[in-house]
């Protein structure tokens, strides 16, 4: 990414707390300067204290971009602090809060793009799906997807509805594998290994199965490599297979339909 835009004329964000950390950690690895950055938090993070970035001091006149990374639920009491800023384009990171809202605080002109990010995005890892609001041109739409590619991939939605099954997928996902590396650990402890090997063993196991699944080989196909005929994988894939498919379809909805509860 060229952050020259950003490093001239500012980048902005609004609330700086794991999801905003996890992309400006993202974005000063690859780059950008700290000297940048202004950041409005009322609680920053003692990692935030020590980047060099402008802590809750007056905002740049016409920042490149806002990115708005506070909870749905504080957005009605944060969003004012970005009201004086003029041909800034904003990104939201807000789960549920829906483009309108941007416009009834902003105006009609303000130029919007809605992102679902997740937190991978810290190690260059992410994946984020984006959409823009009727104000945002190409050109903003490629702004964002250049900061966003910055900190992992980057997908273009065509409509706003779909962000809610986004968000139940991608959004909250992470959340879900770590689950799994803790309740593989607890199965292996339960087998006898002790906490430290199992939670090893675990880890590894669910980071290289990722970075196989990445080649872009079928995952049916890689589950398929694993077992042997009658064999070990295949015993164990007979119980997960009865429960997993149902728990993960309730699992995604359960958090799409909330993100569609967050609108409001
Ligand atoms: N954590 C995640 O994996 C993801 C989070 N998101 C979205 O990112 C947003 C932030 O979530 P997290 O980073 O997880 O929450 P967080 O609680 O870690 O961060 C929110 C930050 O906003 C700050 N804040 C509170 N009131 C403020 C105000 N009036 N002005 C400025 N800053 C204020 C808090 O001090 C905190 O540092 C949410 O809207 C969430 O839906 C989106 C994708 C993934
Ligand atoms: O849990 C949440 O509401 C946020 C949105 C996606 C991930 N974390």
């Amino acid at each position: 990414m060229d952050f020259t835009e950003l490093d001239t004329r500012g980048l902005v964000l609004l609330g700086c707390g794991k999801m905003g950390g996890a992309m400006l950690a993202g974005w000063l690895d690859r780059g950008l300067s700290a000297s940048a950055v202004t950041v409005i938090d009322p609680n920053p993070s003692d990692w935030l204290t020590g980047t060099g970035v402008a802590l809750n001091t007056p905002l740049p006149p016409s920042p490149a971009v806002a990115l708005i990374a506070v909870k749905p639920q504080m957005m009605g009491a944060a969003l004012p602090a970005l009201q004086s800023l003029t041909d800034t384009l904003f990104v939201t990171v807000a789960a549920g809060t829906p483009l309108s809202a941007y416009a009834a605080a902003f105006g009609a002109s303000a130029r919007v793009v809605r992102a679902m990010p997740n937190t991978p995005a810290a190690v260059g890892r992410g994946i984020t799906a984006i959409i823009g609001n009727a104000a945002a041109t190409p050109a903003d739409l490629d702004l964002a997807q250049g900061m966003l590619a910055a900190v992992g991939e980057v997908v273009r939605l065509d409509t706003e509805d779909q962000m809610d099954a986004v968000t139940g997928l991608s959004g909250s996902g992470p959340a879900y594998v770590f689950h799994v590396i803790e309740t593989m650990a607890a199965a292996g402890v339960a087998q006898g290994l002790s906490p430290d090997l199992a939670l090893q063993l675990a880890r590894a196991t669910v980071a290289g199965a990722g970075a196989l699944a990445m080649t872009g080989e079928d995952p049916g196909q890689l589950r398929v490599n694993v077992t042997s005929p009658n064999g070990t994988t295949q015993a164990g894939l007979e119980v997960l297979m009865k429960e997993l498919p149902d728990l993960m379809t309730r699992t995604v909805a359960a958090a799409a339909d909330r993100s569609r509860e967050l609108r409001g």
